[in-house]
């Protein structure tokens, strides 16, 4: 039986082990800077922003772990947070499945995090750890959608794809992360659902399991930085937190 006067404890995955091929050639993506600093930095400072985050797992390219680990000692975290950098694999879920690997056994609350999202605000990061410790055992921060969606039949590139279907926007919702979870289910998760199976997403697993997951706000600087546009809104967002909140 778990002690209960034991501290709760949160850690963080960080898979950043993408190159960020729709990015364009380069880097890879969370190595590349936002306003001087590596997006992966920003990434593990928002994680560590949170007070209740005391691991953080940073999941590197392949062939990269040395050099992530060098890189992140340059950018020095509170005394509360450990860091520890593992390699990744081939697709992200091996990356995820790589880094909850690396959890020591005693951990509460799990938070899954691209780094590919270096500017999640930390009220969003708190909003899922309260949702996961208040009994749900898997959390999503997620945005209603302004645009509508058709389903298509798809065909090969260049021929027009007919549409199928329009499902209720309202019912739709764009998901960020970090995702926050029970460590058991998302353990028993990825240990169970084989890869390829069209989960694009750690609560996508978890739904294959037949487990709850359930809704929290997100936010919009949150998005995630896939395209050459996405590095324009985030120095933009960068340069006015910057000049605003004295943000580093
Ligand atoms: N083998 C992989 C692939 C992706 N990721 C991580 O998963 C997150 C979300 O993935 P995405 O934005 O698609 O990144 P990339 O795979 O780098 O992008 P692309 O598909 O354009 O190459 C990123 O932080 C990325 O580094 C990972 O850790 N390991
Ligand atoms: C996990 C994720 O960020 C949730 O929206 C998204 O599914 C990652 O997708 P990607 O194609 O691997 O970037």
């Amino acid at each position: 039986m778990s002690d209960p006067s034991r501290p709760i404890r949160t850690a963080a995955v960080i898979p950043a082990a993408g190159r960020g091929v729709r990015l364009g050639p380069g880097t890879p993506k969370a190595l590349r800077t936002l306003g001087g600093t590596p997006m992966l930095v920003h990434a593990v400072r928002a994680m560590a922003a949170s007070r209740a985050v005391s691991l953080i797992v940073v999941v590197a390219p392949p062939d990269g772990a040395t050099e992530v680990d060098r890189l992140l000692h340059e950018y020095p975290l509170a005394d509360r947070t450990d860091l520890v950098v593992v390699p990744g694999g081939r697709t992200r879920q091996e990356s995820v499945r790589l880094g909850l690997a690396a959890l020591p056994q005693d951990i509460d609350v799990v938070l899954v995090h691209d780094a590919a999202r270096p500017l999640v605000p930390v009220d969003t990061v708190d909003a899922v750890i309260a949702a996961v410790r208040a009994g749900a055992p898997a959390v999503v921060p997620a945005l209603p959608l302004a645009d509508t969606v058709k389903q298509i039949d798809p065909r090969p590139q260049g021929t027009p794809e007919p549409v199928v279907g329009t499902p209720e926007r309202a019912l739709l919702r764009a998901v960020q992360t970090p995702q926050g979870f029970d460590p058991a289910t998302l353990l028993k998760a990825h240990d169970t659902v084989v890869e390829g199976e069209g989960a694009t997403d750690d609560a996508g697993l978890v739904e294959r399991l037949g487990a709850p997951v359930v809704v929290v706000p997100g936010h919009e600087e949150a998005f995630k930085v896939t395209r050459p546009l996405d590095l324009v809104l985030a120095e933009a967002v960068l340069a006015r937190r910057r000049a605003t909140d004295g943000y580093v």
